[in-house]
């Protein structure tokens, strides 16, 4: 009996060592300027190649302006800021230095990663997926294995096609009945991440079922797996069917003939059996979802439309009481204030979650025959590649916004992250499609409020949060018919805060017996400590014990985007971050508009020497694959963080830096660590003995856990592409399986053709005018 996700794992498996540590294949891997630049680096020091170009597709996607490309000739006169216009053009470099498939910014089919990939039938079901970037997860809508990874295990998969990976544990969403008029998927999965919370897919890989989930589109299936990250989760998965196959078939990189038949004979067995055992459960209704909007700063701050802000008067728990405060300080909410009442400085519709032709239409549909609103400074819709941008155009949805005083632009991350010209300015308020809400994210100051394309252009309209099933649509005879739900209100504004109150269950199950039998296996010795370095990579700093000051933080929810924010993700380096440390935290600007220093804990005496972090809020590290963040708090001087769970990607990136991230349960912080943290004295992280000691040498830790892999490596200092590389052998075996039993994914990108009037490439690269 297994799931959906057992099955993917298990048919990717290259090797698994005595460790219980497996080697996995990687089948598609989608590559973006931002996270590759210190990856290729990484393989041109070593002399290393890419192994399967074949299997690597790149795009730019973040750093890029959205205004019109009439006038384009090359990134280089065409990119104002000088850090993006360096990531692009390394991009570039890179690309023609290792003969990638390449879409460039004259070239329709460019766009962001996660629109790129399903549009050209790049992300097929069953196969893995990664790419530099946590939204990865989208692909999962497939049925693939998407996740983000950081740069090192970018690097990783260009020299090796293969990730060394734990398996997770299995999560089943379900959602029964049918969505309600006006609901849209959008709304689900914010509804859901409200419930679960942001830590509720911790270690999980979520698979997304029932009715409403098969009832649901292509893309609106994307828009859910894309923020299964949102929820914590590694990924998200739904079982492929004849929505998807209907979806996939026809695109220039689907499989074609007989292997398409021989595809859908394969992608036919990936659901998840009838008792398949999952680790957690989670069944929601779907008539009890309405239209959702966020307020906070975290995507599990969501609420139906017709709730009000919350007061922190109603919570007890400190974490969560502080953290309604602050929230409702920087958005600059009071409680108890309807969302319907909140006005809006700017529109934002796009990014990876909802920048397909589906969103631009429900979103056109709100918008025909009316005008912005007055108050409204900046309404922007940005398509999510060059493709949907024309199919938009080709159906006159650029001239309904344009009427209505939108902004029409092309495709990129644009405002969804602000790494390019598209920012809000301080204190102004974002109805936005785009997945996070986190400070600062589309600007300085920023104040981002998340929902569905149908509401945010709803919200241009009026001018503030609004009702989508309220709205007077105009004109248009397929306007949907929409009826208002009964009584709602009181009872899901309540149950989206149940994940602050009751965390989730977790019964054992086998999985997790098996994990927790894997863990007893002691380290193997063959796996690279006798290996010579050159092959094993004896490059990290080694770690075995650590005594320092641990600078407590009491906050959960720390996400990569406030321990490094995007300003200092433009480097093509790995190294000189410290200064971008909790930037937005540790430094106010002057009236010089020089930064000063603020009393954040790490500016403080001792802490402004500590080479631990004790947190007592779950979740440190949630949020994007930005591989800066711990090579951040290594600059800073930070080696280990002590905290109840931390993000997937964030945790995975740690150990690639010889950084120990150590799980506790809350209660064993709260009580044994955080106090003597906040008293300024030591404490001893041995990760040989895998103990925690107190200033006199007292046992505060038994024995923390720790994968014996992850071990091995950060006590013995050795970067893991030198071992994979000693198991070559492994690879080139699964490789001539994978070419006899799925066969019908080996074309990858060898197929991509050049735009038209260049030269033919094998993989369209060399062709591409930059
Ligand atoms: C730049 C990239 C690492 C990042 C991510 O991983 O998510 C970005 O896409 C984001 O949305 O924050
Ligand atoms: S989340 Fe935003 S910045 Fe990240 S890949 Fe998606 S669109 Fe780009």
């Amino acid at each position: 009996m297994s799931t959906l996700y057992d099955k993917v794992f298990k048919d990717h498996i290259v090797h698994q060592d005595d460790t219980g540590s497996c080697l996995i294949y990687i089948d598609r891997h989608l590559v973006h300027e931002v996270t590759s630049p210190q990856a290729f680096e990484g393989l041109k020091n070593a002399s290393r190649t890419v192994r399967r170009p074949d299997c690597t597709l790149v795009t730019v996607d973040h750093n890029i302006p959205t205004i019109s490309r009439v006038n384009f000739k090359n990134v280089t006169t065409f990119i104002d800021q000088e850090d993006s216009r360096l990531q692009v053009e390394t991009l570039e470099q890179n690309i023609k230095d290792f003969n990638l498939a390449y879409f460039g910014m004259t070239d329709d089919r460019q766009g962001i990663v996660h629109v790129v990939g399903p549009e050209q039938g790049f992300t097929l079901p069953g196969t893995t997926v990664v790419c530099g970037d946590s939204h990865t997860s989208t692909h999962g809508a497939f049925g693939a294995l998407a996740f983000g990874i950081g740069t090192s295990e970018v690097e990783h998969v260009l020299a090796t096609q293969t990730l060394i990976q734990a398996k997770s544990k299995n999560m089943l969403i379900r959602i029964d009945g049918e969505l309600k008029p006006g609901v849209t998927s959008k709304d689900l999965v914010l509804h859901v991440i409200g419930v679960i919370g942001t830590a509720g897919g911790t270690g999980c890989v979520i698979e997304f079922a029932g009715k409403a989930i098969r009832d649901l589109s292509m893309e609106a299936r994307m828009s859910i797996c894309n923020m299964a990250i949102e929820a914590g989760a590694r990924a998200g998965m739904i079982a492929p069917d004849q929505v998807t196959f209907d979806y996939i078939k026809g695109r220039p990189l689907a499989p074609k003939d007989a292997e398409w038949d021989k595809a859908i004979k394969y992608w036919s067995s990936l659901y998840s059996d009838e008792n398949a055992k999952f680790d957690k459960e989670v069944i929601i209704k779907a008539e009890d979802i309405v239209p959702t909007i966020t307020w906070g700063n975290s995507p599990q701050d969501a609420l139906p439309i017709t709730g009000k802000i919350p007061d922190p008067k109603d919570f007890t728990d400190p974490i969560a009481k502080s953290g309604i405060e602050a929230a409702l300080n920087y958005m600059g909410l009071t409680p108890n204030t309807p969302l319907q009442d909140i006005n809006i400085d700017k529109v934002f519709i796009g990014s990876c979650t909802n920048s397909r032709i589906e969103d631009l239409r429900e979103a056109a549909k709100v918008v025909v025959g009316h005008k912005k609103a007055e108050n409204i400074k900046l309404a922007l819709v940005v398509p999510g590649s060059g493709l949907v941008k024309k199919q938009a155009e080709a159906e006159g949805l650029d001239k309904i916004f344009e009427a209505a005083g939108f902004e029409w632009r092309e495709a990129g991350c644009s405002m969804c992250l602000g790494m390019n010209p598209d920012i809000l300015d301080p204190y102004e308020r974002c109805a936005s499609t785009s997945n996070r809400n986190f400070r600062g994210r589309q600007g300085a100051l920023s104040r981002t409020h998340l929902m569905s394309p149908a509401m945010a252009a709803a919200a241009g309209i009026i001018g503030h949060f609004t009702d989508i099933r309220k709205f007077p649509y105009k004109e248009s005879k397929d306007s949907p018919k929409i009826q208002l739900g009964g009584e709602e209100d009181k009872e899901l504004q309540d149950a989206v805060y149940a994940h602050e109150k009751a965390p989730l269950p977790a019964k054992e199950t086998e999985s997790e017996k098996l994990a927790d039998e894997i863990d007893d296996i002691p380290p193997n010795s063959q796996a690279g400590s006798n290996e010579k370095p050159a092959a094993a990579g004896a490059s990290m700093e080694k770690f075995t014990v650590l005594t320092s000051v641990a600078a407590p933080m009491e906050k959960a929810n720390i996400d990569t985007d406030a321990i490094i924010p995007k300003q200092f993700l433009k480097t093509i380096k790995r190294t000189g971050l410290s200064k971008g440390l909790f930037y937005d935290a540790r430094f106010t600007k002057g009236p010089d508009g020089k930064d000063v220093a603020t009393d954040f804990v790490l500016n403080v005496d001792p802490y402004n020497k500590a080479n631990i972090i004790c947190c007592t809020g779950d979740n440190f590290g949630c949020g994007s694959s930005r591989e800066h963040a711990p090579w951040a708090l290594k600059d800073f001087g930070i080696k280990s963080i002590i905290a109840p769970s931390f993000g997937d990607i964030f945790y995975n990136n740690s150990f690639k830096n010889g950084l120990l991230p150590i799980r506790l349960p809350q209660e064993v912080i709260k009580e044994k660590i955080y106090p003597i943290a906040k008293s300024g004295k030591q404490i001893t992280v041995d990760l040989v003995e895998q103990q925690i000691k107190g200033p006199d040498g007292e046992i505060l830790v038994e024995n923390f856990e720790v994968e014996p892999f992850r071990k091995h490596c950060l006590v013995n200092g050795l970067d893991d592409i030198g071992i994979t590389l000693t198991k070559s052998e492994y690879i080139d075996e699964y490789e001539a399986k994978r070419k006899n039993v799925f066969s019908f994914i080996e074309p990858g990108c060898s197929v991509v053709i050049p735009v038209k009037g260049t030269k033919k490439s094998p993989y369209g690269n060399t062709a591409q005018e930059w």
